[in-house]
């Protein structure tokens, strides 16, 4: 007779789910004893950690990851993370031990008390079975709830009495279950779809994430050539969904509604794909489309698209709807926008720190073409789009809802999850200490992520913001004392500081060659974002 454990290892093993990343109590132990020896447990130290190797991983690979957490306590530390994975659809299948079942109502201790409404808005979905026989079930809808668009986190809390219990032979039939979604315009809406493009005058694209995440990177390319449009990203970039070398590329667009109407100013035809409308993050009012402009939204995700506050969307796949518009689409005889000038070479510095700008050229020189970045420091994302050339999918990440403590677990998760390819992680020193326990799982399963920690000893982004906001006497901005190469080496970690460009470039060549991570720390100076 089957059991809700061994019904649940099957049903997650024929879903191609066989990693597990978590950090247990006694809640989680009836799941994970008898682990199965084709999974793998990837331990972080730290729930939001936890959450945010699983959500790198998932990122990258496009996979559904697993997630198990300790009761309230676990899913609380993990919700920081947890914002994140909500605005960049990441699928993620979190679930976390409850109590038995006769000891809940008591709020025994380890109760997650009211355990569906602890991670909302964060998730599609909330569950608790309310029997046993439920469980396997509950986790078959919780991988496809996860999986299909828009994709995005749910979460499951199942006492710990029930893993033993057995369960219906039935239950056994959610393990090789198919759940698609087809999501293409209808022969109508891509005719409007395509005599909107073919009409206008002057259009323009605004690429977001959902691009990169359904690898549409090259269908994008192809629409942009054939309309001959200059291309925006969508702003508060947390993915590249275009070569950034591409003469077509403009850069990512401010984050701010007078800024985005700025930039867009003499297009008759805004065409934003795989990107909510719009990630606003400085409050600087204006119209929120310039003057003569339409905007039509392609997107996954029906939340995004009914909260627009101007403009047309379709929902529906993007790489299908992007592919079925390029074939619909003339070909224009405009001409090809000119490619952006490539920055100067940073001036070198005779005394003192770095600039981040000498280290990004020397990225662009050193690092492999299809490095993966995951970015962290706030204050340098400019100069990082300008001097690192990012040409293929997958190519960067960035924390989707701004949630600090992301760089470190996702770059391990990233690394994870391609192997093939190197990740460096590009870290400030603020946003180094919100997971720094990162660096534990990285050396522990000798995961070779290259950790660069930019030191300017502020929240550069911060202090920024406080002049724009008027707020420059504002106290705790700056985050002076940290060794950081102290702090790696107790996580077992190697470590070298860095204080010159030429050693940047002998120690960066050597952390290419090494089997295990290996963080250099760089006291940087302070730039505008
Ligand atoms: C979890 C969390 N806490 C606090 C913040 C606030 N915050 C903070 C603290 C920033 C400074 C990050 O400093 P850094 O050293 O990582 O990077 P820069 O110096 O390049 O800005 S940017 C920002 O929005 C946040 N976004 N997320
Ligand atoms: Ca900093």
């Amino acid at each position: 007779m089957a059991t809700v454990h061994s019904a649940t290892y099957q049903l997650l093993r024929q879903q191609g789910i066989n990693k597990i990343f978590g950090n247990p109590g006694s809640n989680e132990l009836p799941f994970l004893k008898d682990f199965p020896e084709d999974f793998e447990y990837i331990l972080g130290l730290h729930e939001g950690v936890v959450m945010g190797i699983a959500d790198g991983y998932a990122l990258s690979s496009g996979e559904p990851a697993m997630v198990n957490l300790h009761a309230a306590a676990g899913t609380g530390n993990a919700m920081g993370a947890l914002t994140n994975a909500w605005y960049s659809h990441s699928p993620l299948v979190v679930t976390a031990g409850q109590q038995a079942r006769s000891l809940m109502g008591v709020e025994s201790m380890l109760s997650n008390v009211d355990a569906t409404q602890l991670p909302r808005p964060l998730v599609k979905w909330s569950y608790e079975p309310s029997w046993h026989g439920d469980v396997p079930r509950a986790i078959s809808q919780a991988i496809h709830m996860a999986t299909q668009p828009a994709r995005g986190p749910v979460y499951v809390s199942i006492p710990h009495d029930d893993w033993q219990q057995e369960v219906e032979d039935d239950a056994l039939l959610l393990a090789d279950r198919d759940v698609a979604t087809a999501g293409m315009p209808s022969t109508a809406q891509l005719t409007k779809l395509a005599d909107r493009l073919n009409n206008a005058v002057n259009p323009v694209l605004v690429l977001g994430p959902d691009i990169d995440a359904y690898h549409a990177n090259a269908l994008a390319v192809q629409l942009a050539e054939k309309i001959a449009a200059p291309v925006w990203v969508a702003p508060s970039a947390p993915r590249c969904p275009f070569p950034t070398r591409h003469a077509c590329f403009r850069g990512t667009l401010p984050a701010a509604v007078a800024g985005v109407s700025a930039k867009l100013a003499g297009h008759d035809l805004i065409i934003v794909i795989g990107a909510p409308v719009f990630r606003y993050h400085q409050h600087a009012p204006g119209r929120y489309l310039p003057e003569g402009a339409e905007l039509v939204q392609l997107t996954c995700d029906l939340q995004e698209a009914s909260r627009a506050p101007m403009g047309d969307a379709l929902v529906g796949d993007i790489s299908g709807m992007l592919s079925a518009l390029l074939t619909a689409t003339q070909q224009t005889q405009r001409s090809m926008p000119v490619a952006l000038p490539v920055p100067a070479p940073a001036p070198d510095v005779t005394e003192g720190p770095l600039t981040p700008e000498i280290i990004f050229d020397e990225l662009n020189t050193l690092a492999p073409d299809d490095a993966i970045y995951v970015k962290e420091s706030t204050s340098t994302v400019t100069a990082f789009w300008q001097r690192v050339e990012m040409r293929h999918q997958g190519s960067y990440f960035f924390p989707a809802a701004g949630g600090l403590g992301f760089g470190l677990p996702a770059a391990v998760g990233v690394q994870l999850a391609q192997p093939e390819r190197q990740v460096i992680g590009v870290i400030g020193d603020g946003s180094a200490n919100y997971a720094i326990t990162a660096l534990w799982t990285a050396a522990q399963y000798q995961i070779p992520v290259i950790f660069i920690i930019l030191k300017n000893g502020t929240y550069g982004a911060l202090r920024w913001f406080s002049r724009i906001l008027d707020a420059e006497d504002s106290p705790g901005l700056d985050v002076p004392g940290l060794d950081f190469c102290a702090i790696a080496r107790g996580y077992g970690v190697e470590a070298i500081e860095i204080n010159s460009r030429e050693q940047f470039q002998t120690e960066f060549q050597n952390a290419l060659n090494a089997k295990g991570p290996v963080l250099l720390e760089i006291p940087t100076t302070t730039i505008e974002p």
